[in-house]
């Protein structure tokens, strides 16, 4: 028979320890009773039961104190305050301290039946909630950020000192090296991973339309400004806001940015009042932004408050000793993504794509092996050096109505389209498939749009 739980209960009056001495008992539970907050900590010292009752109003140490000491030192211990007076207001503060739960005095049985039940169950549920959470992260951990090679070892080491403290960061990298998985690893090993993880990708947001994104805009502030709406800045709340393409942004959108970082507010367009700004901000590159700022080409006064730490991520050709475990992993995701069998190049052929030279660095790889688990048939995955064909598409250098011949702009721009209806106009996926990356696709757009 499992062992019943043991309840600690905490009064100086003894005639409600008496009395819940006789209650807890007749409730099937194992009951110490003090009559103080210290008493009941050194109790603690040598065990720690299921759960602990405490009275607010006590001399010495009172109620409030004791649940905030018990939050702090046995941060999984649940606290059922038990409160004389009833106001509300007492009861939100002790649950502000760190109590799950309050029950009104005097109490019945059955309320206190139902209190400690609820209490129990609660705490159960928040640990298996905690547990679940810690395995996500692991997996998590285990899927985003592969590699092996002493280069990665140095970005994890980097990653972990990042996290443990609240500083803007620059991420510098080619494109493709997975700078936003860094700026996501730092926020989820860091005390802000409850929060969002927001990223704007102001390379691919024209510049109008980036001020309202990120600052959010009032009814009416410009044409077809229907309703208020918040920016990403206040909705990113107090998680982590990851820039990317920062070097793509216009003079005067810095100078905007610049401000934020300042004063730690926004003001919406079109709006009048001053929003707190709470979330952490990280900054992306893949140009060189020393470089931008000694050309003129960025503000030397956004850089140098973005630039409290810069961290190079390096290429994929700086680390080939991580090929044949990103290959490894990316060919498992694969094939449990379009379930396939498991397979993987043979030795020589895995030899071969170390040597190649990845411009694209790691999204580059991955799109080449979720091609190659696409199309490959054979017991092991083929080495497939084209870019998929789009699946209807004629082998036929003449346009689609079969008139002049297209040009190669022409045909990219159409392949390009394929992808883009295909994935239902989605920018981000298509330029996963495409190889390139979201502003390059974006620009490739808009060329064609103002020609
Ligand atoms: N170390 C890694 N392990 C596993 N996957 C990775 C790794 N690095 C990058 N990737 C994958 O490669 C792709 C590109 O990574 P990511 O978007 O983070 O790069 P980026 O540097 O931010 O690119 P861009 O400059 O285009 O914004 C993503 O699909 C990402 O999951």
């Amino acid at each position: 028979m499992p062992e019943r739980p043991l309840l600690y209960f905490v009064d100086d009056d003894t005639v409600a320890n008496r009395l819940f001495l006789r209650a807890g008992e007749r409730l099937g539970y194992r009951c110490e009773v003090f009559t103080s907050a210290t008493e009941c900590l050194e109790a603690l010292e040598r065990q720690v039961p299921a759960l602990v009752l405490t009275d607010l109003n006590m001399p010495g140490m009172d109620g409030f104190e004791l649940i905030r000491t018990l939050a702090e030192r046995f941060s999984q211990l649940p606290i059922l305050a038990i409160t004389g007076q009833s106001t509300v207001e007492r009861a939100v503060q002790a649950m502000q301290a760190g109590a799950a739960d309050f029950l009104k005095k005097p109490y019945e049985l059955r309320e206190l039946d139902m209190a400690i039940q609820r209490t129990l169950r609660f705490s159960a549920v928040s640990a298996e909630n905690r547990r679940l959470k810690q395995r996500l992260q692991r997996e998590k951990g285990a899927r985003d950020m592969a590699g092996e090679s002493p280069a990665m070892d140095e970005v994890n080491r980097m990653i972990d000192k990042l996290a443990a403290v609240d500083c803007c960061v620059i991420l510098q990298g080619g494109s493709g090296v997975g700078k936003e998985l860094v700026a996501r690893a730092i926020h989820e090993r860091g005390p802000r991973s409850d929060e969002p993880f927001t990223v704007i990708d102001c390379g691919a947001i024209a510049d109008t339309l980036l001020e309202s994104e990120l600052f959010g805009h009032r009814k009416g502030a410009f044409t077809g400004a229907e309703r208020d709406r918040t920016g990403l800045l206040e909705s990113a709340g107090a998680g982590t806001v990851f820039l990317d393409e920062i070097g793509n942004i216009s003079d005067a959108m810095q100078v905007k940015l610049l401000r934020v970082l300042q004063e730690r507010t926004v003001t919406p367009v079109g709006g009048t009042e001053v929003i707190p700004i709470r979330a952490r901000f990280i900054a992306a590159s893949n140009r060189d932004l020393a470089a931008l700022v000694a050309r003129g080409e960025f503000r030397h006064d956004l850089y140098h408050r973005l630039n409290v730490v810069t961290l190079a991520i390096p290429s994929l050709a700086e680390r080939r000793e991580d090929i044949p475990l990103l290959v490894r992993r990316f060919a498992e995701e694969f094939a449990h993504k379009y379930d396939r069998p498991v397979r993987h190049f043979t030795g020589s052929v895995l030899q071969r794509l170390q040597q190649r030279p990845w411009e694209g660095n790691v999204r580059e790889l991955r799109n080449f092996v979720e091609r190659c688990v696409i199309m490959s048939d054979g017991d092991h995955l083929e080495p497939l050096d084209e870019p998929a064909a789009p699946a209807a598409r004629p082998a036929n250098v003449f346009g689609p109505g079969g008139g002049s011949p297209e040009t190669l702009e022409e045909m990219e721009l159409r392949y390009i389209r394929e992808v883009l209806d295909s994935v239902g106009g989605n920018q981000r996926q298509a330029a996963e498939i495409l190889g390139i990356n979201r502003t390059t696709l974006w620009r490739k757009l808009r060329t064609v749009e103002e020609a």
